[in-house]
């Protein structure tokens, strides 16, 4: 098994005036080439710091993030990240939005548009193409952004709690079609989330991280693939992951 984003050792601290909060301390995780990891930690654990560091936007104080046989310091066009929170143009339409790292790379107009076309059906918002941010509802927006990311076609995706804003109904539409499109595809995605049954549903492996990012548990999930959420919620081999991952977020006080 290769390794394709280390973290070795990393510590993370921030200093405002004269205190220093500590956000992570000694962490190493190894992502394995096209598995599907999720990060599962209450807030305030240091997941956010995590990602930001694995996607080379944060400088870790001591250790280091490795990306292949490369030292990270920096932002990588083979690592995609969609944050928390909306990073749309707002004057920009759902079509350009999409192009934007097309348009980056320097890819010709016509390619632009027809990848754009593709991946807005994909995420289903054909009909849209034409609107803007505002013009959306928070969930078309997450499609927008998803479909932005993958316009890049980076090897690897980096997800902070990307559904965390939406209604429980939507949510699960989004998870389900995030699987879809990830299936086949070998890329590899480190996902964050707080929610138990998100983890499960969507992880071949849960790192359950406690205070300062300690690794509370790190489990494979051998839960058949396609996952739906509402069998899941009834196989007991589901319950008995829930039940345990549960109990390992409660150690952690
Ligand atoms: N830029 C920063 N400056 C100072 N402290 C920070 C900064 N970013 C994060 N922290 C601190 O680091 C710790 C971890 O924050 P982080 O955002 O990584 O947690 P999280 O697990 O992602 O939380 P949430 O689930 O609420 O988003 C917190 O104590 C936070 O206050």
């Amino acid at each position: 098994m290769t390794a394709v984003l280390t973290a070795d050792a990393v510590t993370k601290q921030f200093a405002k005036g004269d205190a220093a909060t500590v956000a992570l301390r000694e962490f190493s995780v190894g992502i394995e080439e096209g598995s599907f990891v999720t990060v599962l930690g209450r807030s305030g654990c240091g997941k956010s710091t995590l990602l930001n560091m694995l996607a080379g936007l944060t400088t870790p104080t001591t250790g280091e993030v490795r990306y292949r046989d490369r030292r990270l310091d920096g932002p990588d066009t083979d690592i995609g990240y969609l944050t928390q929170h909306d990073t749309l143009m707002p004057w920009r339409d759902v079509r350009r939005n999409v192009e934007m790292p097309l348009e980056i790379a320097g890819v010709p107009a016509k390619e632009r548009a027809r990848v754009a076309a593709d991946l807005i059906g994909r995420v289903g918002l054909s009909g849209f193409e034409a609107h803007y941010p505002r013009e959306l509802s928070g969930g078309m927006r997450r499609r927008t952004s998803l479909a932005r990311m993958l316009a890049a076609e980076p090897e690897t995706l980096l997800m902070d709690e990307p559904f965390g804003a939406l209604d429980a109904q939507l949510r699960t539409e989004l998870q389900a079609e995030l699987l879809r499109l990830w299936q086949g595809t070998g890329q590899t995605v480190v996902f964050v989330t707080h929610d138990i049954e998100e983890a499960l549903l969507l992880g071949d492996r849960v790192v359950v991280l406690g205070k300062l990012g300690r690794v509370l548990l790190d489990r494979e999930i051998a839960l058949k693939r396609p996952r739906d959420a509402d069998d899941l919620r009834v196989d007991p081999e589901f319950v008995a992951l829930h039940r345990e991952l549960s109990a390992a977020l409660k150690e952690d006080r």
